[in-house]
């Protein structure tokens, strides 16, 4: 395992201040005939916070799980410090790239402290006969690991509970121990995945604060939310995608001030929108169909309406032969 030690002024992971943590680059990924992530280009530079948002279904998850490994992108790059990255997630993790997850994903019955001390697995260096025969190496790594895991449950709050069992903590507090397991990993970039989902507005503020500090410890971040004021407080940069593609990247002032961003959340139609162009077809298609329609429905309405006069004019001529008939029978009864 790793011996260094670290202030919590700057994690190991820090990277040079301005410096392009990440840079993704026309990321596409297709399952099937969806296209989930279309063209997305995407950075994010050291010591800045940038939110992703969108609509329900828009591919925020699908584009960090392609940021992550988990997905391999249909088309397109991500580069992390200038480097491609391997399309594995655990290669994505040593190479410094930490996650969290829209559904919290921790190890229940382990306690608070294991589940952090799981996420430092990527910086043991430590091989399979030292933990074996655990000599003075392993102790010497296995306490300094123990020290950091510590260090990280004081930063997010939960060191007193460092013994619980994760599945015991309130919902806020898993959230703040997944977060700790991630920077466990000691990252350079931290993706998380709605943090505030459930939380109520103390716990969101206190998450505000405790996103704000790992920034401040050097580790970029991008954060997907739905929480529109919590976005806003946050982030240097926000990028919207709507259907897949990105509409607008700007800072917060910008991205709140701009229509087509409320329009797309109300699921209003607006020029240029991502899909506009196929919706237009498909509406100009529909349009044509019930023209078609209403021109058919009209022509039987004429030829039925023919056809009521023909009726109609038929039923006179009987009428009329009937007076004729019965003329003479009439003549007959008197
Ligand atoms: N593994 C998959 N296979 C097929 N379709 C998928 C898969 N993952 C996501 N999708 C589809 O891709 C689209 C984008 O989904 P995604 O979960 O990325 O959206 P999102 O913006 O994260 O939504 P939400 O805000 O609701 O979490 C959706 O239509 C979804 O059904």
């Amino acid at each position: 395992m790793t011996t260094e030690t670290t202030t919590k002024d700057t994690a190991p992971g820090a990277s040079v201040p301005g410096e392009r943590v990440l840079d993704a680059r026309g990321v596409t990924m297709r399952f099937g005939g969806l296209t989930a992530v279309r063209g997305v280009d995407l950075t994010v530079n050291s010591g800045e916070i940038v939110g992703l948002i969108g609509p329900n279904g828009a591919g925020k998850t699908t584009f960090f799980n392609c940021l992550t490994g988990l997905y391999v992108p249909t088309e397109g790059e991500v580069r992390y410090k200038g480097n491609v990255l391997p399309p594995k997630s655990f290669k994505v993790t040593a190479a410094g790239i930490a996650r969290t997850f829209q559904n919290i994903r921790l190890f229940a019955n382990m306690t608070v402290l294991e589940n952090v001390l799981v996420g430092r697995h990527t910086r043991t260096k430590e091989g399979f006969w030292s933990a074996v025969l655990r000599g003075p190496g392993f102790h010497r790594a296995e306490a300094a690991s123990r020290a950091r895991a510590m260090e990280l449950l004081e930063f997010v709050g939960l060191d007193s509970k460092a013994e619980h069992l994760a599945r015991n903590l309130p919902y806020g507090e898993q959230r703040k121990l997944e977060i700790a397991r991630a920077l466990a990993s000691e990252p350079g970039l931290l993706l998380l995945d709605e943090p505030t989902a459930g939380m109520n507005p103390q716990e969101t503020r206190a998450t505000e604060e405790l996103v704000f500090a790992i920034r401040d410890m050097g580790i970029a971040v991008l954060v997907i939310e739905h929480d529109m004021r919590f976005i806003f407080n946050l982030c240097d940069r926000v990028a919207v995608l709507v259907q897949g593609e990105k509409l607008i990247e700007g800072d917060s002032a910008t991205v709140q001030g701009d229509e087509r961003v409320v329009a797309a959340y109300l699921g209003e139609p607006f020029e240029g929108a991502p899909g506009a162009a196929e919706a237009a077809e498909v509406a100009e298609a529909e349009a044509t169909a019930a023209e078609a329609d209403a021109t058919a429905s009209k022509a039987d309405a004429t030829a039925a309406g023919a056809t009521t006069a023909d009726a109609e004019a038929a039923t006179a001529d009987a009428d009329a032969d009937t007076t004729t008939d019965a003329a003479p029978g009439k003549e007959n009864d008197r």
